[in-house]
């Protein structure tokens, strides 16, 4: 990331119209490197996400002995199979990322080796406590800063042991943590999962070939992974990430005359919420071309601007639009009659306090907003744009891409634009976003 703050402001903008190709799919992004890395072999991936958070996990398994590299589209992974990860030499920068340092913590927590774990400002700030407690009971030892954060050491222990891990949070990054721990663990790995999570690492380990089971009781979902398990290297197609896509639904959403087809977009259950919700709060959104991406549900999405009124959101779909909260407010903020949301207190332990950034930010551009303990209520202004932000009054961003790109969204309808103190986090997950927003609104590429 460049030294200096980005400060931007979002002006009002034409219809957003055309099509537009959101990049990579994070989630998948990172776990296609993280199993290439445990293949004996070479993984190649396509569409993968070049962003900074996807480059840090990249960086991590090339300290640890794993080829990655760029050939013209396509990414090419060497990898150093189960049980052969190297010791990493000095600190591994996980950056912003939150993704890449529990996934990885639990990689190496099966690996006889020692791993120092740096990150920025923003993710030395996020709890470990949730990875560290379960990979310590499979024999890891952690060095942690006080509160369970980054900076930490690390040592893994091989053979670790297996567990069953009953995850007290709805977090993806937990499960996966432990299953990546699973695969070079004698015997089998259990993690019961009471509310389903995305579901990716699933999904890829049984496309390496990892042996795993699941069984689905009710809501919940047990989830038993085979150990010293052997990956076959693929061949994969990352699909478009739909965290990037809401952005673009909602801001076509909210700005009259929009008319916008999203390519390529990844519509798997366990994180398509958004669209449920906004076509809940009337959204005119239609899949087009449905198809299977890389084991992956995806659709063009064709979204229309469309008056939207204000729901209660079901807290039961958080988990499947986790990261798509600080956008779906600004949706809110701009519907008819008030939309109540519940049950997001993880939303407080991402890259910021999410609930209270965007309330304040929100608050800054006229919005009528009131915050609880577990989420936030928005009164909507019926479509009349929002005023915005004086000059001299940016709205925070706290080092979180998705803050910054909901504010800019919310720029988009406001009567004066919004400004952001800083743009540099939108490279994170989503480096293009500037371009294609200046292409969808015929708008010059102000970055
Ligand atoms: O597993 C993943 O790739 C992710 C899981 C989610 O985090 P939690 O597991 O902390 O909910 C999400 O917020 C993050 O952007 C990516
Ligand atoms: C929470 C996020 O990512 P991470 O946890 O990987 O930092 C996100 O992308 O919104």
């Amino acid at each position: 990331m460049h030294d200096q703050p980005r400060p931007r402001r979002f002006l009002p903008s034409a219809p957003l119209r055309g099509k537009i190709r959101v990049p990579g799919d994070k989630s998948i992004s990172h776990r296609a490197l993280m199993l290439g890395a445990l293949a004996v072999g070479e993984t190649r991936a396509s569409g993968l996400l070049e962003g900074e958070d996807v480059l840090a996990t990249a960086a991590a398994l090339r300290a640890c002995g794993a080829t990655i590299e760029k050939n013209g589209d396509t990414w090419s992974i060497h990898g150093v199979g189960v049980g052969g990860l190297l010791q990493p030499q000095g600190a591994l920068d996980m950056g912003n990322s939150g993704t890449s340092t529990r996934l990885l913590m639990g990689l190496f927590a099966s690996h006889a080796i020692t791993a120092v774990l740096t990150g920025d400002a923003s993710l030395s700030k996020r709890p470990m406590g949730r990875v560290i407690e379960p990979l310590s009971r499979m024999g890891a030892t952690f060095t942690p800063s006080p509160g369970g954060k980054l900076p930490l050491t690390m040592e893994g222990l091989c053979p670790a042991v297996p567990i069953e891990y009953r995850l007290p949070v709805a977090s993806a990054q937990v499960k996966s943590a432990l299953l990546l721990a699973g695969l070079n663990t004698p015997g089998v790995t259990t993690v019961i999962e009471p509310v389903p999570t995305r579901d990716h690492s699933e999904r890829m380990l049984r496309g390496f070939g990892a042996e795993l089971d699941i069984e689905q009781l009710g809501d919940e979902r047990i989830i038993r992974l085979h150990g010293e398990a052997d990956l076959r290297p693929q061949t994969i197609e990352v699909p478009g990430d739909p965290s990037s896509a809401a952005f673009f639904l909602v801001a076509a959403s909210i700005v009259e005359g929009s008319d916008l087809t999203i390519e390529n977009v990844g519509l798997n259950p366990t994180r398509a919420g958004l669209v449920d919700v906004l076509r809940q709060m009337g959204a005119d959104i239609a899949e087009l071309d449905p198809r299977t991406v890389g084991g992956e549900p995806v659709a063009d999405l064709r979204v229309r601007h469309a008056r939207l009124s204000g729901i209660d959101a079901d807290p039961a779909i958080a988990p499947s639009m986790i990261d798509e909260f600080p956008v779906l407010f600004v949706a809110a903020a701009l519907a008819h009659g008030t939309t109540r949301t519940s049950g997001l207190e993880e939303l407080r332990v991402k890259e910021s306090d999410r609930i209270a950034a965007m309330a304040a930010a929100l608050a800054a551009t006229g919005a009528q907003v009131e915050e609880t303990e577990d989420g936030l209520i928005v009164h909507g202004t019926g479509g009349t744009p929002l005023a915005g932000t004086g000059e001299n009054a940016a709205v925070v961003t706290h080092l979180d891409h998705r803050i910054a790109m909901s504010m800019a969204v919310a720029g988009l309808a406001s009567r004066e634009g919004v400004a952001v103190d800083d743009t540099r986090p939108i490279a994170t997950s989503f480096p293009t976003f500037a371009e294609l927003l200046a292409g969808a609104t015929g708008s010059p590429d102000a970055r």
